[in-house]
């Protein structure tokens, strides 16, 4: 049976992230329509040749970072603007559309799209909200090009802003969701989204059904959600599942990330000084990067104790069996009750330290453990 969602909005309102989430705990496909243009776009500036196999695979898509940086966002809301474009990848929605169940994100999904669609959601979120998580997004790019390209969108935007003030927006869309910075995260948006879908679907007969698993699934983690859950992304291992060096790598690698991170939430920063001047509020931004800085710095922090306490536990550990010219070995009483072994006996014993080679290494555990100059 086919059941459309259709989600609209201004760009940077999450349409996207909610609708690719709300796609997968509904076990639905999904379109992000945007991502078509993008895709041109990338083949555009790139000067290549268009590949159907990657363009196929835009259904169910979507992580777009090949094709997410600012000049193919500029180069999409050009080609956007061409009619013959515009037209054949609409038609390619509708046709996908009629089949399935899916959601659709994009620009005029609701109103020229699909605008039979079965459940329509309207994202809203302030200015500054979506300036700044485009900021965070993108964080690599200069912020007053991030400015540019935000007015750009809402520019392009103008039609659905005059189609939904003009119309009764209920008519339109069965909800608006405010997906302002002050909610949760856009997981706790996409499962409110559910409540309602799920709710407002089965006061009519004609979907009754379709989403009764749904409800009993993801129930439950709706209020989990509510009462402040955060997930965290960072990656952790336990030593059972990984090999010392890989371990060691992974160690070194997720060290420069933090680093290259925090040079990166740095230069936001001191660029978004500059917006200032534009009198567009940045403060909550300004706030979201730096606690991105402490958390960067801490991570830095340690992965720097670790790579360090690794480098010292993985020295060279070796025995060593002097014999005097009287044919004794000398031996000596492990004294330190913190340690392994405390009272007992043994040989010199240690780890080599980086830089000493070998007869060094000997004479002075020699010397350490035994009092014996070499
Ligand atoms: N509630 C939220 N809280 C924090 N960040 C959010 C929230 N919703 C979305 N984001 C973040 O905002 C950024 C933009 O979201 P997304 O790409 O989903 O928006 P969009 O409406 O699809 O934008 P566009 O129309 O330009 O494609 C992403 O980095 C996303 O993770
Ligand atoms: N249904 C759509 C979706 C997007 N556009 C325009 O394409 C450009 C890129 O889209 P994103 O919102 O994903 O960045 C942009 O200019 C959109 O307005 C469109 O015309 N129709």
């Amino acid at each position: 049976m086919t059941f459309n969602i259709a989600i609209d909005g201004l760009t940077t309102t999450g349409k996207t992230s909610i609708g690719y989430s709300l796609a997968k705990r509904l076990n639905f496909n999904f379109i992000d329509s945007g991502l078509f243009y993008h895709y041109l776009a990338y083949y555009n500036i790139n000067s290549t040749n268009f590949n159907q196999h990657t363009y196929n695979t835009l259904i169910n898509c979507s992580n777009s970072n090949t094709f997410s940086s600012l000049d193919i966002s500029q180069k999409a809301s050009e080609l956007s603007k061409d009619e013959e474009i515009r037209s054949l990848i609409n038609q390619e929605i509708k046709k996908l559309t009629k089949e399935k169940r899916f959601v659709v994100v994009g620009r005029d999904i609701t109103t020229n799209i699909l605008p039979d669609a079965e459940f329509k959601i309207l994202l809203s979120a302030d200015f500054e909200t979506r300036f700044g998580r485009r900021v965070m997004q993108l964080v690599e790019e200069n912020p007053q090009n991030i400015l540019y390209d935000i007015i750009t969108h809402d520019n392009d935007s103008k039609s659905l802003i005059n189609c939904l003030k003009k119309i009764n927006f209920c008519k339109r869309c069965k909800k608006s969701i405010d997906n302002n910075f002050d909610s949760e995260s856009y997981k706790s948006t996409t499962l409110s989204s559910i409540t309602i879908i799920t709710e407002e679907s089965q006061k009519s007969l004609k979907n009754k059904g379709i989403f009764d698993d749904v409800i009993k699934k993801y129930s439950a983690k709706y209020i989990t959600s509510q009462s402040g859950t955060v997930e965290n992304d960072n990656i952790f291992w336990s030593d059972n599942e990984m090999q010392m060096d890989d371990k060691y790598r992974l160690l070194l690698s997720n060290y420069s990330l933090t680093c290259k991170l925090e040079e990166k939430y740095l230069v936001a920063l001191s660029h978004l000084t500059l917006v200032e001047k534009y009198s567009i509020p940045v403060k909550e931004t300004k706030n979201a990067i730096e606690t991105q800085l402490i958390i960067q710095s801490n991570l830095k922090k340690k992965y720097k104790e670790m790579i360090t306490s690794y480098e010292i536990d993985s020295r060279e550990f070796s025995l060593i069996v002097p014999i005097t010219s009287k044919k004794q070995i000398p031996i000596s009483k492990r004294i330190n009750p913190n340690k392994n072994y405390f009272d007992y006996y043994n040989i010199p014993t240690g780890k080599k330290e980086r830089d000493e080679i070998y007869d060094e290494y000997a004479i002075r555990e020699i010397k350490e453990e035994t009092g014996i100059t070499i």
